[in-house]
């Protein structure tokens, strides 16, 4: 069975994800497409031979839809979710979940409702080959019981729209994520350090930031996140344990021994840096939509990451170190 995909949002990340679907991932077509501004999605669908629909509702409920796909603006993405979820629909929705805790909980409890996990948060690096190796050696225990872990979030620039709180809710977020899935962990406080500003970008931006989090077993994991870093895009990931420590690999490069130096490139921006996890993250989405199953992170994934956001941002406004004060997980999600 060919699964026939509707994407709502034909902006970057959306072009990319039905690029992806059309020439990476077998078993699965783009047959959908809409956006607000309707002639870039005209365009973007005449490309892959799919149809233009007007509204995001449209593509939903069209009935030679199976599942769908929502990259559009953050604010707009709990209303797809809910009705891909009232449509019976599997749904992959990019990162955030939703913009409010408060919208995360409303498309866990629809989703509990409905009685089938359809809902799937684009959480990419998950299926990062380095940090699934990570998570192996973790999981394994070889390492003892996990300690410290140290983050770095390094993006070359930003645009002057991105401001202090995007740290955290934008990019910062991957990384809550992962400390939640690489130590099976909640994350149960939050508090933000912010050092003397770089010169190099915009006045209203607290840029860098480091961000520090507790998890419920006493892990204290750091993050460094530093949006205007000039030199490329670097992620950097390292767990130490009782008896040793996992660092994330950096991307493979040749290195070159010229004139004098050894030196290798540095990735300047996510897409390319992720582009792998990107493909196999929809390979095994359309793959668990064929199985009737879900083997991603969730919505309770988007909600608690939701949860840790919000209380990394008023840890920013007070200077404090906040609790994070989240719902138990319902057995529902467990597993
Ligand atoms: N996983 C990752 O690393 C990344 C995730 N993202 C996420 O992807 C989402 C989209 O980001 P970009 O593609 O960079 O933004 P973008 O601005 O390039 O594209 C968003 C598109 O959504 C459309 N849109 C806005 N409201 C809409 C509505 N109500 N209905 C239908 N279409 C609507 C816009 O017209 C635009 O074409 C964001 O949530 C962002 O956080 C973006 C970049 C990387
Ligand atoms: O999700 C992403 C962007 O939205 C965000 O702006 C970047 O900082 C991240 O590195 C990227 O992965």
């Amino acid at each position: 069975m060919t699964v026939r995909i509707g994407v709502v949002g034909t902006g970057m990340i959306g072009q990319d994800h039905i690029r992806r679907i059309t020439d990476v991932v077998t078993g699965a077509e783009v047959v959908a497409v809409t956006d607000v501004d309707i002639a870039r999605a005209e365009r973007v669908a005449s490309g892959v031979g799919a149809r233009a629909l007007p509204t995001g509702q449209d593509v939903i409920t069209d009935p030679l839809v199976d599942a769908v796909v929502v990259t559009s603006w953050g604010p707009t993405h709990a209303e797809y979710v809910l009705a891909a979820i009232a449509a019976g629909k599997h749904v992959f929705c990019e990162k955030p979940l939703a913009t409010t805790a408060e919208d995360c909980l409303r498309i866990v409890e629809a989703e509990q409702a409905h009685g089938r996990r359809l809902v799937q948060v684009g959480f990419m690096r998950r299926y990062d080959q380095g940090y699934r190796a990570m998570k192996r050696v973790l999981d394994d225990g070889d390492l003892g019981a996990p300690l410290l872990m140290h983050c770095v979030h390094r993006n070359p620039t930003v645009p002057e729209a991105y401001h202090s709180e995007m740290a955290t809710q934008d990019t910062a977020v991957h990384e809550i994520d992962t400390i939640r899935w690489l130590l099976a962990d909640e994350i149960v406080s939050a508090q933000v350090l912010t050092p003397r500003r770089t010169t190099r970008r915009f006045e209203h931006l607290q840029d860098p930031q480091v961000m520090l989090f507790e998890t419920a077993s006493g892990v204290r994991a750091d993050v460094e996140v530093f949006v205007n870093c000039q030199y490329g895009y670097d992620i950097q990931c390292e767990t130490v344990g009782e008896t040793g420590t996992v660092r994330l690999p950096d991307p493979a490069d040749v290195w070159l021994r010229q004139s004098g130096r050894l030196s290798s490139g540095v990735l300047q921006d996510w897409k390319r840096r992720f582009a792998a996890a990107f493909d196999l993250e929809f390979v095994e989405w359309v793959a668990a939509v064929r199985e009737g199953t879900l083997t991603g992170p969730g919505a309770w994934d988007g909600y608690a990451a939701a949860v840790v956001c919000d209380t990394t941002v008023e840890a920013l406004h007070s200077g404090r170190a906040v609790e994070v004060r989240m719902k138990d997980r319902p057995a529902f999600y467990e597993s």
